[in-house]
């Protein structure tokens, strides 16, 4: 079957490697020093492979000791993790997401701004005539403090390759010519140039606040080009918070000496304001360019890569950009941003009278940042593996030859497999049911993408059937231990059905964990 990642064969005493030409032995050595030296490696392994399995051991039995649970939640980029992290935080610590509702709203502005960034983008591409505005496209070179490059190409795919997409993954490298072919009347020519004249502002209203959200971390030009976003580390939001936007007067009101902290919060908010000042004074030209016919047939036959939740933030512009405006639960569950690294999250829970310590972990999915997850495996009790199957007509930002729900089925395939999880619980998510339902009722041909499909009904119920079916092969190919698999149609932006399913995860994976540390 598939294997997600291809370790790299290295020359034992490879050249490059200071370390191994430092240990090689020296090209002298005689046959009786050779026998001398392998018999002393041989004894060096076993010590070390004894005191590899005395510390597993001991790792195992502090699990079953431990008071605390680890949940790994794992799944490709946009795949719901972290969105599911926040219904957690919804179920377990509601206080603390309402701390930091206010941060949220940088993040809602920066979604709304990117998404018109793209489609202001995909516009530069055609020749609406003389706008004399400036160019959206990104002009001053990128620093690269954080690769995040693809890994090299997987195994050959599952479901075959698809249609003609986008080969780097930008919006204006998917195949437009039908778009084009549409002759633009010149009312709606110079309609639409007036628009993105108007609008364009806002694209660099866009990279600061980027910059803001990210500290200053940002991609190299190549993966920005790719459609990269903005990736985060776990207490972003330090870098936007403002601490109650009511306070700000009181403190300033009849006051000579401000600290340096509330000076640093007046600069954020004014920032923020002023984005907000400029959404709401652009929010009419806004609608019309989100309801323009062209504009959808752009994003239609460009298959512009706009974000999950564009639609939403653009249907509440009225309500988003009131200057009273503070991110509902929804909205917070809706926004997207990139996580890097990981973030963790701790809630405490009483399971039969017993306090637990449950530890949530939520990952970065890109393809570069994997590695990253290797060092959590050790001591997880638990995994959610998050698979978006409304993702079948869409391809890696990362790799645009690589459909994005045969990179899901690799990666479930490498997680099934993986040694140091054999004994974890596993919950698999097939999340983004929603979007999968619109797809499908908006006529999105799962065949067109997915060949294998064949003359298979393209309705909800057939699509869902069949992607879960490979999951579940992957599966079973892989349980030597016979584990069980819990499986969920999700769609985690619905708080109502995802708290309930919450419930039955915590409930499942506590009866094993308590059976496991004998403590029933
Ligand atoms: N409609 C819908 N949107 C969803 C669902 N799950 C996640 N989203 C949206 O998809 C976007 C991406 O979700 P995230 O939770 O940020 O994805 P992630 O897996 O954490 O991504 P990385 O941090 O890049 O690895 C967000 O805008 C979410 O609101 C879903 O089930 N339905
Ligand atoms: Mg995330």
């Amino acid at each position: 079957m598939l294997r997600v990642e291809s370790v790299p064969t290295m020359n034992l005493f490879d050249a490059d490697d200071p370390l191994s030409m430092a240990i090689k032995p020296p090209s002298s050595e005689s046959a009786h020093e050779r026998e001398a030296r392998v018999s002393a490696e041989l004894e060096a392994k076993r010590i070390s492979d004894r005191i590899d399995e005395e510390i597993r051991a001991e790792r195992e039995a502090k699990k079953r000791q431990n008071t605390e649970v680890k949940l790994l939640l794992l799944g490709q980029a946009e795949s719901g993790k972290s969105t599911l992290q926040k219904q957690f935080q919804i179920f377990y610590a509601p206080a603390s997401l309402d701390e930091e509702r206010d941060s949220w709203r940088s993040v809602v502005y920066f979604n709304i701004l990117r998404n018109i960034k793209r489609i202001l983008q995909a516009l530069d591409a055609l020749d609406l005539g003389n706008e004399g505005g400036p160019s959206t496209q990104p002009s001053a070179p990128d620093v690269s403090m954080r690769d995040v490059s693809p890994e090299p190409d997987m195994d050959s795919a599952p479901f075959g390759a698809g249609p003609s997409r986008a080969r780097d993954g930008t919006p204006g490298a998917a195949d437009h010519s039908d778009v084009l072919s549409v002759p633009l009347s010149p009312p709606t020519r110079t309609q639409l140039a007036n628009l993105k004249l108007r609008l364009s502002p806002l694209v660099s209203a866009e990279s600061a606040l980027a910059d803001r959200l990210s500290g200053g971390m940002q991609l190299n030009a190549s993966a920005k080009r790719r459609g990269g976003g903005v990736y985060v580390r776990s207490g972003w939001q330090s870098n936007v918070r403002i601490n109650g936007r009511k306070r700000r007067a009181d403190e300033n009101h009849g006051k000579a000496a401000v600290t340096e902290a509330a000076n640093l919060r007046n600069q954020l908010e004014e920032e923020l304001d002023k984005v907000g000042r400029m959404l709401d004074a652009c929010k009419e030209d806004i609608k019309q360019l989100w309801s323009h016919p062209f504009i959808k047939l752009l994003i239609d036959k460009r298959k512009l890569r706009l974000q999950e939740s564009a639609d939403h933030f653009f249907n509440s512009i009225d309500r988003v950009t009131d200057h009273e405006y503070t991110p509902s639960t929804d909205d917070i569950l809706r926004s997207r941003l990139q996580t890097m690294g990981i973030a963790s999250h701790s809630f405490s829970v009483t399971v039969n009278g017993k306090p637990i310590l449950w530890h949530l972990y939520d990952v970065g999915g890109a393809r570069g940042l994997r590695h990253t997850w290797v060092p959590y495996f050790d001591d997880a009790n638990a995994i959610i593996f998050l698979a978006p199957i409304s993702a079948f007509d869409q391809y890696l930002d990362e790799d645009p030859k690589m459909n994005r729900i045969n990179d899901s089925l690799q990666l479930f395939t490498y997680i099934c497999s993986n040694d140091l999880l054999k004994k974890v619980h596993l919950v698999l998510f097939l999340n983004k049911t929603d979007v999968l339902r619109e797809k499908i009722a908006a006529g999105v041909s799962v065949k067109r993408y997915i060949p294998s499909f064949g003359d298979r009904k393209n309705n909800y119920e057939t699509v869902i059937d069949y992607f879960r079916t490979h999951f579940l092969q992957v599966h079973r190919k892989n349980n030597e231990e016979q584990r069980v698999l819990y499986t969920h149609l999700t769609n985690v932006v619905d708080t109502k059905t995802t708290q309930g399913i919450i419930r039955n995860v915590r409930d499942s994976i506590f009866r094993r964990y308590l059976q496991e540390a004998s403590l029933v």
